[in-house]
């Protein structure tokens, strides 16, 4: 499904779409109120190099989403760490039957019903290898967000430690900009800024340690936080998804000679390759190929089965 326009969703008001999320808050909430839940709903609409693309990725939403919902559990302590708070709405942890009669049935399984958070204008991004960005800054200064790195590394090489790398998060719309940590700090205080470096380094790392005891490596993602009613810094937004992070196949890291063969994504890299040799980033970008269509479903589904198969 990908409708320019976004659902019309009874008992919900639709207030911001994303390239491929869209936002609601209850429909009684008066506009200059904050609702106490939101409902945050994942479309098939993918998106490359600042594009929404068409068609959509058929099941996009609810691949995303499960994979979401089930990191938020292995985050609550499944994984056997202690419980990260995040902003699921307590009756709706895994899309209970509580939740269930909430969240209309045209979004079910691609919404989650989450507390209204206030949220820290950061993107918390963890890398734990060098490509995209990084690579391309490491390129250029020997550098990643301005953090010096050892010399003779490559694209796709594994960092020494994690890196925390955040980004202020831009108006709706625009590109983050990377910052330094001091400059975080300028932003949303020391204590929050440090409260935001040490918790993204510690999902990072359950979420890498649980990847790759399932054969795959999570080469990045990012996470963005928000205080809740109570003063507690609480996990929102999606989390660990193909949209916000990489993953790549360990086996073939290991193996590949190429770049190429290393960083076998299961994330929209095949969108973003096909669209390098078929777009001049000039205009609208092409519609996708069926083949690429597919390729792409199937790499978000088969991720979503590597990682939940228990
Ligand atoms: N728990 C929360 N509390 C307050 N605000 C947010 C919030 C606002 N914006 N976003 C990003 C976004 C998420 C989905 C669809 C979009 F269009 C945009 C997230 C959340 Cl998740």
């Amino acid at each position: 499904m990908t409708s320019a326009s976004p659902l019309e969703l009874a008992g919900w008001r639709h207030v911001y779409s994303g390239k491929v999320r869209d936002l609601y808050v209850p429909a009684d909430t008066a506009d200059d109120a904050t609702p106490a839940h939101l409902l945050v709903v994942a479309s098939d609409r993918v998106s490359a190099f600042d594009q929404v693309l068409s068609p959509g990725i058929p099941d996009k939403g609810v691949l995303l989403t499960t994979l979401s919902l089930w990191w938020f559990d292995q985050l609550s302590g499944a994984d056997g760490g202690r419980s990260v708070p995040n902003h699921l709405a307590a009756d709706h942890a895994l899309q209970g039957d509580e939740a269930k009669p909430l969240i209309p049935d045209a979004v079910q399984g691609r919404a989650m019903l989450v507390r209204s958070l206030d949220m820290q204008p950061i993107e918390c991004v963890v890398r734990g290898y060098l490509t995209g960005s990084g690579w391309a800054e490491y390129r250029a200064e020997g550098t990643v967000c301005g953090i010096p790195l050892p010399e003779g590394l490559h694209d796709g090489d594994r960092l020494p430690e994690p890196l925390y790398t955040p980004a202020w998060k831009a108006p709706m719309g625009e590109h983050d900009e990377n910052i330094t940590f001091e400059r975080s700090v300028e932003i949303v205080g020391a204590d929050t800024a440090a409260a935001l470096r040490d918790l993204s380094l510690e999902i990072y790392r359950r979420a890498a340690a649980t990847a790759e005891a399932r054969g795959l490596i999570l080469a990045d993602t990012k996470f963005e936080f928000g205080y809740d009613a109570e003063g507690v810094l609480t996990l929102a937004d999606e989390v660990l998804t193909s949209d916000s992070s990489r993953y790549w196949d360990a086996e073939a890291w290991r193996t590949g000679s190429t770049p190429a063969e290393r960083m076998a994504s299961f994330d929209k890299q095949i969108v973003r390759n096909w669209l390098s040799e078929n777009w001049d980033k000039q205009g609208d970008p092409p519609a996708l190929p069926a083949e690429i269509v597919e390729r792409t479903r199937d790499r978000y589904a088969t991720l979503l089965g590597l990682l939940t198969a228990s």
